[in-house]
């Protein structure tokens, strides 16, 4: 097989499931602009028919056998070509095998060896230590299909066998995930056997797990499971921050060729009144108790004011048919009050905790009303919105962005601007800095409503006179697989 360098492509010449191809690589520098040209036909010198393979679409090439060492199996997925307008649409397993591949190509999209699931899909005991916890009720329901399209089919294609070398749990209830990981990984986890969680979810599937880890006791032995993330929710914030969607494989590739790093958190203390809303806040719920005050653990964000209540006004099955268009409904609605009443001034006294050369220390917000006060760990709430543009994948900085009350039309300005990249954190009206923590006391007497907290999506309720803290955790129980 003869090897030649083509300007701007590197070719050479192969088979694709036995057949004699022409493989051109165009190796741009931006990683996701390569593209892998197949040319079909027996004259690989004459005219042909060129198949293009995006690098968005490929999973990974895998080695054949150690017998065959120019054979590999390429790995990629195909979208139906109505994915664009079709909200439904999960992407399809495909596979070739390909032989003689450039070996830029294969150095590019070779597993490190580090990914979660191979290292954890070994058996080191009776039962299997993969677990994929499918989330029926998130998003718009496109967990089960992307399983059964994409990822069993990847697993037969590796040999894993569903039930045997991993198992497979579907949500029947809210509290699926928390007793999934109460009644198996932990166990487990807690006699120092490595595991793997793939979850396909939105982010309340990740606080589950991790407040279910952080509130029960923990082994000298604990070993931290690993978790590779499938956004399946609406808003899909930790991996769209983790970059885990950048490409079309939907974490597909994150999870094979990704490396596992711990998972920053943050902790939200409360005052002993606060109670978790849940079933469209029917329901109050004690929250775990530390140190006699109720926490909540998060990896994403704790908010007050404008983004908690369009999160708690959006959290219903009727508003979450509309996946994350859901949040813009609710926005409209809290902005732009039907009595044509400016949007609601949020009354309160927040003070940031400050890194100082000596120290750490409180400042006090001036301004005793507020619209919006969201501390944060991650760049992104949706895949197009930035609300802190200088966050990093893992980089374990909590930050703030809070405005004062204005107009509806204005918020919907700033808004928008988070939608161009982040550029919102240029505005004037707005604060954005590192903080080490954030203090709220809530000074609103009346309405429960307006003494919501969000933390990763979840509502949580304070009492009258209450107050929440937040500040970085600093343990971890939980390692996610990423590219970043
Ligand atoms: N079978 C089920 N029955 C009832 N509730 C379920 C079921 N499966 C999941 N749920 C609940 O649905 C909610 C889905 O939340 P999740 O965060 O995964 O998705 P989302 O809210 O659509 O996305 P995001 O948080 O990313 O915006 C969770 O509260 C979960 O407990």
């Amino acid at each position: 097989m003869g090897s030649a360098q083509s300007a701007g492509a590197l070719r050479q010449s192969g088979k694709v499931d036995g057949e004699p191809v022409l493989f051109n690589y165009f190796r741009e520098e931006d990683p996701r602009k390569r593209v892998l040209a197949m040319g079909s036909g027996n004259d690989l010198d004459g005219d042909k028919k060129w198949t293009k393979l995006e690098a968005d679409n490929i999973i990974a090439v895998l080695g054949v056998h150690a017998q065959l060492p120019d054979d590999y199996s390429l790995l990629y997925v195909e979208w139906p070509p109505d994915a664009e307008s079709n909200k439904s649409a999960v992407p399809i397993f495909k596979k070739m095998v390909a032989t003689n591949l450039p070996p830029q190509f294969i150095h590019d999209f070779t597993p490190s060896g580090a990914s979660c699931w191979q290292t954890r899909s070994e058996r080191d005991h009776k039962d299997t230590n993969l677990h994929v916890f499918i989330s029926v009720g998130s998003g718009t329901g496109l967990a089960k299909p992307f399983y059964e399209g994409a990822l069993k089919p990847l697993w037969e294609h590796c040999g894993l066998r569903e039930g045997a070398d991993y198992a497979v749990h579907y949500t029947t209830s809210e509290r699926s995930v928390i007793e999934l990981t109460q009644n198996i990984i932990l166990p487990r986890a807690n006699e120092g056997v490595n595991q793997a969680i793939v979850l396909l979810s939105g982010d309340g599937g990740v606080v589950d797990i991790v407040n279910t880890l952080m509130s029960s006791k923990r082994t000298r032995q604990y070993c931290k499971p690993n978790i590779a993330l499938f956004p399946m929710g609406t808003g899909n914030a930790l991996a769209h921050s983790l970059k885990i969607t950048t490409d079309k494989t939907m974490g597909i590739a994150s999870m094979l060729r990704g490396h596992h790093q711990p998972l920053p958190l943050f902790r939200a203390t409360f005052s002993p009144g606060a109670r978790l809303l849940l079933n469209e806040a029917r329901e109050e719920h004690e929250l775990y108790q530390l140190g006699g005050n109720p926490v909540i653990w998060g990896a994403v964000v704790c908010s007050w004011g404008l983004h908690a209540g369009l999160v708690g006004d959006s959290d219903t099955s009727e508003y979450r048919k509309y996946g994350a268009e859901r949040f813009q409904m609710a926005a409209k609605e809290a902005l732009f009050p039907t009595d044509g009443s400016d949007p609601h001034k949020y009354h309160g006294r927040v003070s940031l905790m400050k890194e100082c050369g000596d120290g750490e220390h409180w400042q006090v917000l001036e301004r005793q009303h507020h619209a919006y006060i969201l501390a944060t760990l991650v760049s992104n709430l949706e895949q197009g919105f930035t609300i802190s543009p200088a966050s990093r994948p893992l980089d374990g900085q909590l930050r703030l962005v809070q405005f004062g009350p204005m107009p509806g039309q204005k918020v919907m300005e700033i808004m928008g601007k988070a939608y161009q990249g982040g550029k919102h954190v240029e505005d004037e009206d707005v604060g954005y800095e590192d903080i080490e923590g954030l203090k709220i006391k809530f000074h609103e007497a009346e309405d429960g409503r307006w003494r919501r907290v969000c933390v990763d999506g979840k509502i949580i309720r304070v009492e009258k006179d209450g107050w929440v803290i937040v500040t970085k955790e600093p343990s971890d129980v939980l390692d996610v697989v990423c590219m970043a």
